[in-house]
């Protein structure tokens, strides 16, 4: 068992920090390819130049049959954070001159749908991993904390800003200040995951989620995904209208044309993302 979580988390030898092995998968709608899956094997190691998952969503962006994106983990782990043994010596100046956070905010920057299928410990790097992504499904193993407390620092990646802003500020302050962990079932609880699934059936039902996304017009999806993001950063007003901008767009596409015309027709859409 330790070596799973050794070989997810502490694989290399560099004396810098890695995070824990993520798999990331990308995969277009079956309409448009024979297999619907493209699956990634990343080894991302924070410090070195090499940016696996960064260098993925670029490329997966910029494919236009690519319609969503999951990311999850191996083993017992989705990942259990950052290195601690390569955080261990770090100085001020190494983390703050390296800015050595900043590239995993591509995450968050990414266009297209993407969500974490959570298999395991999703700890401190690990669960702001699972919180940059815009759906997260648990596995009925999966265990969620930030327990950077516990090491001497706080969260580094967004655990103080997006736990909030899911759990609300009382169970954010508690699984922050205290570093404990919770599991699925209080994840799905207090509203940090979307549903728990056994663990047989995460990809199959994370994959039955994307599948369906990556079904829809592309350009409507990055739209709607955009407007519900915009809820965390504005008023509600300018929430609102911002969604009320966008809607008029759509009228702009060939997709929302289509898609209304096919509803009274009776046939499923054709969307050609235009
Ligand atoms: C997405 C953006 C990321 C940017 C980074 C943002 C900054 C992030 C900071 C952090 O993430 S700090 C780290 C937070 N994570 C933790 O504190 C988790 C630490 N691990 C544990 O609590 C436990 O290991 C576990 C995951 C709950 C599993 O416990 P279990 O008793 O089942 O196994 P262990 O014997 O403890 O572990 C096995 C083996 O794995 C090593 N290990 C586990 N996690 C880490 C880690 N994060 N870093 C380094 N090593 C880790 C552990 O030491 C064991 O190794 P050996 O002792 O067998 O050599």
């Amino acid at each position: 068992m330790a070596g799973i979580l050794r070989k997810l988390s502490c694989s290399a030898s560099t004396p810098l920090i890695s995070l824990a092995r993520v798999n990331l998968k990308g995969f277009a709608s079956a309409a448009t390819q024979g297999s619907p899956v493209r699956e990634y094997v990343l080894t991302e190691r924070i410090g070195e130049k090499k940016n696996d998952l960064g260098d993925a969503v670029n490329e997966f962006e910029l494919d236009p049959n690519i319609g969503a994106l999951i990311i999850t983990g191996e083993g017992r782990a989705f990942a259990a954070g950052a290195d601690i043994k390569e955080m261990q010596n770090l100085s001020f100046s190494q983390v703050f001159g390296g800015g050595f956070l900043s590239h995993w905010l591509r995450v968050t920057q990414c266009r297209k749908p993407v969500i974490a299928a959570v298999n395991g410990f999703a700890l401190g790097g690990g669960c702001e991993l699972a919180m940059m992504c815009d759906i997260i499904l648990a596995s009925d193993k999966a265990k969620f904390g930030q327990p950077e407390i516990l090491l001497g620092t706080i969260p580094g990646a967004g655990g103080t800003q997006r736990l909030i802003r899911s759990v609300g500020k009382s169970k954010a302050m508690e699984l922050c200040l205290t570093g404990n962990q919770i599991d699925a079932y209080e994840a799905e609880k207090y509203g940090l995951v979307s549903g728990v699934v056994p663990a047989d059936q995460l990809l199959p039902k994370t994959l039955e989620i994307a599948e369906k996304i990556a079904a829809q017009s592309k350009i409507i999806v990055a739209m709607c995904k955009e407007a519900v993001n915009k809820a965390n950063e504005m008023t509600l007003q300018e929430g609102l209208n911002f969604e009320r901008r966008l809607f008029h767009s759509s009228f702009a596409t060939e997709d929302r044309k289509e898609g209304m015309s096919a509803f009274v027709e009776k046939r499923p859409p054709n969307f050609e993302d235009k």
